[in-house]
């Protein structure tokens, strides 16, 4: 099984455009990201199944683990792990077509209820958020950090928070039980690859010290 913790890259269609999309993971990923999500809405099942493809690739470089967020035929297809919000399929069915070792993760937002329905359905990870205001997701529904502190105490599984979360925020998060920090803007909003590397390797390291 795979170690849950650390930090967790997941891209965005809008930030990686164009020429940024491959230098912009390849520096998260050199950075110690240890699981990348592909997160794209479009409508191009081709350019989203040639992405995913070179992702996976990349992440095998790097010893990271790949996520395709939504689309189970496409993480079946390309046998990596998936992660299901609460509009987007059942985990039962999908651990039961990826197996037992594939990665799947639950969005659970702020309800311990959630939590406690995927840890039945099998999840690998319970996702909360969102912590703080959101660039990519406004409208997401709030969390606390003290929900992760209830969380750790009632669940065994890799706790997850996402939403809004920087470097100068994420101490208290992995403080208060966090194991993986799932970041889009703060780490993929950087003018530069050089940048993407640093913020990941401040990400990474708060891991080795807290
Ligand atoms: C790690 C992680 N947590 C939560 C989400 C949000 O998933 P969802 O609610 O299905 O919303 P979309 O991301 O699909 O817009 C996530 N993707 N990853
Ligand atoms: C994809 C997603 N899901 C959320 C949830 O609360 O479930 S918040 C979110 C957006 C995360 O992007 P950023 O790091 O830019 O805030
Ligand atoms: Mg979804």
């Amino acid at each position: 099984m795979h170690s849950l913790r650390g930090l967790y890259a997941i891209t965005d269609s809008h930030l990686l455009a164009g020429e940024r999309f491959m230098p912009w993971v390849d520096a998260a990923l050199a950075g110690g990201a240890r699981l990348l999500q592909y997160r794209d809405k479009s409508a191009d099942p081709a350019r989203r199944r040639d992405e995913a493809t070179q992702l996976k690739s990349l992440c095998e470089y790097y010893g990271a683990q790949l996520i395709i967020n939504d689309d189970l035929l496409l993480a079946s297809e390309l046998q990596v792990g998936l992660h299901l919000g609460r509009e987007d399929g059942c985990l039962g069915e999908a651990r039961q077509q990826l197996g037992d070792q594939a990665i799947i993760g639950a969005t659970c937002h702020a309800s311990l209820e959630f939590a406690s329905e995927a840890q039945e359905a099998g999840a690998s990870y319970i996702a909360f958020g969102r912590f703080f205001q959101s660039v990519t997701k406004p409208g997401a529904p709030a969390a606390t950090p003290c929900l992760l502190e209830q969380a750790r105490k009632q669940f065994h599984l890799p706790i997850v928070a996402i939403g809004g979360v920087t470097l100068h925020n994420a101490p208290q998060l992995i403080s208060s039980g966090a194991s993986l920090l799932a970041v889009v803007n703060g780490l993929f909003g950087a003018p530069s690859p050089a940048e993407v590397e640093r913020r990941a390797r401040g990400f990474s390291e708060l891991f080795q010290t807290l």
